[in-house]
């Protein structure tokens, strides 16, 4: 799976920020065009700068340059046009209708509090701009105005119900896909991820390769459950010692750990619990077992990619192994 599915709720709605500025923007160009003939001349430039607004922000994302500023102009611009376009029109040209796009489009684009406060807040305005409309013949605003709260409502509760129900399952997701499902540690995929966020925020950043000596051996003489119940005790003692997020499982009985230290700390740390290893005594039903592991560091410096980084502690862990196993090499 490539890195970039992983990411963050970013992606997600900046489709739809296109999406929707390319709607809105040849929406806007058309309707701009009806009122030049209808002589709203004040609503067709506030369409004008509306569609100038989409084409700028289209842009924006796709030369990945779009900010959060950026992001609230084709929701608001839009808002403004309908509470404007509202106001000075009459009530029977049904304009308030493009009122109920709003709690779709603000949940999708900016999650559940935005969303909430911002269609109260626009819901409110327009009822209150239909109750101060005049009545026109088969159009009593107290009528339209309960309506269209009505209707508004129901929107709002469906937009906001899909809304956590999707944000849940692209969490559970996300999980899925960065977690190795035998032991619960994050996998290679994650490592991918984590590495790309903390080369670029962390200060001093060290990968620590870590192999576990003879293996195969456990396997051979205890059967593979007995493998797998140590690779799932030896990750949680690798969590209690680094930290959750910082233990990864690159396959078989291969780990990494990816730790915001110095090549010096890190070594520290390595060599704290390859320590506690050789007093600790992992249990599988009768049979009591202990181990060791051997492990390369490598230090994080400009420019270098996470394959440079895996290589570099792959050959040190190499160096571990030939030269007797249970050691750090740095
Ligand atoms: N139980 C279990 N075994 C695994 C898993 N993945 C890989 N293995 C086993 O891990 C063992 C790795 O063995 P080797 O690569 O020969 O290494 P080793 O015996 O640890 O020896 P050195 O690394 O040289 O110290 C193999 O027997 C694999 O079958 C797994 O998910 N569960």
């Amino acid at each position: 799976m490539p890195v970039h599915l992983i990411k963050s709720n970013n992606q997600f709605q900046n489709s739809i920020q296109q999406g929707l500025a390319i709607t809105i923007g040849i929406l806007a160009i058309l309707l701009s065009l009806a009122n030049l003939t209808l002589g709203q001349y004040p609503l067709m430039v506030l369409e004008w700068m509306l569609a100038a607004c989409c084409f700028f922000v289209y842009r924006q994302i796709k030369i990945n340059k779009f900010t959060y500023i950026q992001s609230l102009l084709v929701p608001y611009l839009t808002v403004v046009a309908i509470i404007f376009g509202t106001l000075v029109s009459k009530l029977v040209n049904g304009l308030f209708i493009w009122t109920f796009i709003v709690p779709t489009i603000f949940y999708l684009l900016f999650g559940q509090r935005h969303g909430f406060w911002a269609t109260l807040v626009i819901g409110v305005i327009q009822v209150i701009n239909i109750l101060n409309k005049e009545n026109v013949a088969l159009y009593n605003s107290d009528i339209v105005a309960i309506n269209f709260a009505c209707a508004y409502f129901a929107i709002w509760l469906v937009s906001r119900t899909y809304e956590i129900n999707r944000s849940k399952s692209q969490q559970a997701l996300q999980q899925l896909a960065m977690k190795d499902s035998l032991t619960g540690a994050y996998n290679r995929l994650a490592l991918k991820k984590f590495f790309e966020e903390q080369s670029v925020q962390s200060k001093e950043l060290t990968l620590v390769l870590i192999d576990i000596d003879y293996f195969k051996a456990i396997n051979d003489d205890y059967g593979h459950e007995a493998g797998d119940h140590l690779l799932t005790e030896f990750t949680h003692l690798l969590q209690k010692k680094a930290g959750e997020s910082q233990v990864f499982r690159l396959g078989g009985e291969e780990f990494c750990l990816l730790l915001p230290l110095n090549a010096e700390q890190a070594v520290t740390l390595t060599n704290d619990v390859r320590q506690h290893m050789l007093q600790a005594e992992f249990l599988y039903k009768k049979d009591s077992f202990h181990f060791t592991f051997s492990a390369g560091i490598a230090a994080y410096k400009d420019n270098r990619n996470l394959s440079d980084l895996l290589a570099d502690a792959d050959k040190k862990l190499y160096r571990a192994k030939r030269d007797g196993r249970n050691q750090v090499i740095d």
